[in-house]
């Protein structure tokens, strides 16, 4: 299993907020993930902020823009030294290849390039009634399939999905996914959601968490029991 495969989502609208939290917070235990809300209140300097406290950051902006326009995003986020950006998948082969091809010369410091696929808190009605006709699940291969035709070296998906994109992608391919929720817990808007241990056992790389980490009376020690609980799969 991947190093430290637990990312927490910062969604917090006061970059001192996310702070206080953040230095309650083990390194050791989770990477951390900064979305719209926090980017744009804190922008690079919050960024800057968790790398001087020794945290990998996933810049979660999920750009979506004509080529030109997400190459330039991207590019700024491995300038920020940032460990992973995303784009949406559904911007299209030409904006993947632009955003993939924008990384090549940052080398080995370049961010890990993921997209996403479907949207966590969409349900498998919610998207046909954005008009799309195939199934949820062929949607998201298909997805994943251009992003991964593009150069890019994941996806951020469901969990539920992990089975038929490992089967369809193979073990290299990485599989990022929010909607992960403890047993028991509230799915609050995510309609997708999978626990900690189902989503391990599908293949998944990541697991995004925020409300239920961020809203725990002790992050650490939820974080060290979900880390010690997925440490004892074996696949
Ligand atoms: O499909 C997606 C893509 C991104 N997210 C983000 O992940 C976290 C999930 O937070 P929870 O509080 O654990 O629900 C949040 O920052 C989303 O913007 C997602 O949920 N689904």
């Amino acid at each position: 299993m991947i190093d430290k495969p637990i990312i927490v989502a910062l969604d917090y609208a006061k970059p001192a907020a996310a702070l206080r939290f953040v230095d309650s917070l083990n390194p050791d235990l989770c990477r951390l993930k900064v979305g719209k809300e926090l980017f744009t209140a804190g922008g690079p300097d919050l960024v800057q902020a968790l790398h001087a406290r020794n945290f990998d950051v996933f810049l979660d902006l999920k750009f979506h823009d004509i080529p030109n326009t997400v190459a330039k995003a991207v590019a700024a986020a491995a300038e920020l030294g940032v460990w992973m950006v995303n784009v949406h998948a559904t911007g299209g082969a030409e904006m993947l290849r632009a955003a993939s091809d924008a990384l090549r010369p940052y080398g080995e410091k370049a961010p890990i390039l993921i997209a996403v696929t479907v949207l966590t808190s969409m349900s498998a009605e919610q998207l046909a009634a954005t008009g799309v006709e195939r199934k949820l699940g062929d949607h998201v291969v298909a997805l994943a399939k251009d992003a991964r035709d593009a150069g890019l070296s994941g996806v951020v998906c469901s969990a539920q999905e992990a089975r038929i994109l490992r089967a369809k992608l193979g073990d290299e391919f990485l599989l990022v996914t929010p909607g992960i929720r403890p047993a028991g817990s509230e799915a609050h808007d995510q309609k997708r959601v999978m626990t900690p241990t189902q989503a391990i056992t599908a293949g998944v790389d990541y697991l995004v968490m925020g409300r239920p980490i961020r809203e725990s009376e002790d992050a650490n020690q939820l974080l060290s029991a979900i880390n010690h609980e997925i440490s004892d799969i074996s696949l």
